[in-house]
């Protein structure tokens, strides 16, 4: 926990007045959302978007002014954590189910931002299982045709139902062991008709923040 909670208030002293900013998911961007309404408590103006129903209630909580998506055009930096990072700075994300919204967000921020603890640092990606975005209707059939990439893909559930994503979605949980070309597969996946999107994060994150058990910080730029 300390760990995350380092490399999340390493990131947000790089947040500065007027910025619009992209609020992440999960365990780790919980600890950026708390240190952005620190420091919007101590003055700091800024607005931000957040990639989750569940980030959202926590920023309007903790009085971090808040702007719809249908109202914002650029976004000047996302702070948000991963499932698995490479040496290149490619990631395995949507491990908490947002990685549509967080892929949105993070294709129109000018600077991406993640934030880690050092168990989420690979040589390679793909231990993680890498979910994918569908469209609940002929699941089978989409589940099908990302089988034939070569992974076994299993339907996410939640208190044995499928988990629903904040867009109606579902998301399959594809077990590949190793991915060899992340970016061509984040492309292949993506041309399946069903997909709706993957959590393959290629050449998107500018900076990767590594927080360390020990109070230390290591931070990695593209
Ligand atoms: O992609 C995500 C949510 O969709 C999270 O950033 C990812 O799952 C990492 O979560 P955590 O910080 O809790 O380890």
């Amino acid at each position: 926990m300390h760990a995350k909670k380092i490399a999340a208030e390493k990131a947000v002293e790089w947040i500065q007045d007027g910025m619009t900013v992209g609020l992440g998911t999960g365990s780790t961007a919980y600890w950026a959302i708390q240190s952005i309404a620190a420091r919007v408590k101590d003055g700091l103006s800024i607005r931000a978007v957040a990639s989750s129903t569940s980030s959202e209630d926590l920023a309007r909580e903790l009085g971090i002014p808040l702007v719809p998506f249908a109202d914002v055009e650029t976004i000047d930096m996302t702070i948000d954590g991963a499932d698995e990072v490479d040496d290149q700075l490619s990631l395995i994300k949507g491990g908490g189910g947002a990685l549509l919204r967080e892929k949105i967000l993070a294709a129109s921020s000018r600077r991406l931002i993640i934030i880690v603890d050092a168990s989420k640092r690979v040589k390679q990606l793909g231990r993680f299982p890498l979910p994918v975005e569908i469209v609940p209707f002929a699941a089978n059939l989409t589940l099908a045709q990302i089988k034939a990439l070569g992974c076994l893909p299993e339907l996410r559930l939640k208190d044995g139902q499928p988990f629903v994503t904040d867009n109606g979605n579902w998301i399959a949980d594809c077990r590949f062991r190793t991915i060899e070309e992340p970016g061509s597969l984040e492309t292949q996946l993506n041309l399946i008709p069903g997909v709706v999107e993957n959590g393959l994060f290629v050449h998107r994150a500018s900076s990767v923040i590594v927080g360390y058990e020990d109070g230390t910080v290591q931070t990695f730029t593209r």
